[in-house]
């Protein structure tokens, strides 16, 4: 006999990818709102290929983030992650998690509404602090206060992150679970849109 609960989860990805169709589905949001970690976690539910615009542009430029602002500053970077972000949207369906400047950024914004579905991971200060602080990584947060800095981020950004299609509220539960929510944001979006 079948399971119940494996079934209930295979439908889940089924209607997920059925309501997904051919558009890619595109994760934005503030540093350590976990869209590469539960990005690759629901493109691997989802069968379909999964990439991340900040390795991506890694691999190509052959430099680090870190780098690439030290050498070129923000606005290179910006410029870059366009033309990589352009690229990456082109053949869907594909999970594409994007740098958390990506979606703010007004020539990247149009790329990935045009390319499909963006989910905003939205969290609270104080989980992405949580998750930030243990790595030096990110060029933005390397200010005298980091913590500050990211609050100011907060501010600013998230009336532009509201702009995405959907909007899932990242917290410390398990990341698998955070990858359903996703699916089911993503079937609800299209019930809701047939209706
Ligand atoms: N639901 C979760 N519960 C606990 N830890 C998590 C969760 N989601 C992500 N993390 C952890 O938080 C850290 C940041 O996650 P991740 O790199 O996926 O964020 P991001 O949104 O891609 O950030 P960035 O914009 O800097 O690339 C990682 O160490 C990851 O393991
Ligand atoms: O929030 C941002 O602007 C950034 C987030 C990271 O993912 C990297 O793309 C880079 O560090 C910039
Ligand atoms: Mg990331």
């Amino acid at each position: 006999m079948s399971d119940p609960v494996l079934t209930v989860a295979e439908s889940l990805k089924d209607r997920a990818r059925a309501a997904l169709g051919s558009r890619n589905l595109i994760l934005v949001g503030l540093m350590g709102a976990g869209k590469s970690s539960v990005g690759r976690i629901v493109a691997h539910q989802l069968g379909i290929p999964f990439v991340d615009s900040d390795a991506e542009i890694e691999r190509v430029s052959r430099m680090s983030i870190g780098e690439l602002f030290a050498a070129y500053g923000e606005e290179e970077f910006r410029a870059l992650e366009t033309r990589v972000m352009k690229r990456l949207l082109k053949n869907g369906p594909r999970v594409v998690s994007t740098g958390g400047g990506a979606f703010i950024n007004d020539r990247t914004r149009k790329h990935i509404k045009k390319g499909g579905v963006s989910v905003w991971l939205k969290a609270d200060l104080d989980v992405l602090w949580e998750r930030v602080n243990k790595r030096d990584t990110r060029p933005l947060l390397k200010t005298e206060n980091p913590k500050q800095t990211l609050e100011n981020l907060m501010n600013a950004r998230y009336p532009i992150y509201e702009l995405a299609d959907l909007t899932v509220l990242s917290r410390d539960v398990r990341k698998e679970l955070m990858a359903e929510e996703v699916l089911k944001a993503v079937i609800d979006a299209r019930t809701e849109s047939a209706a």
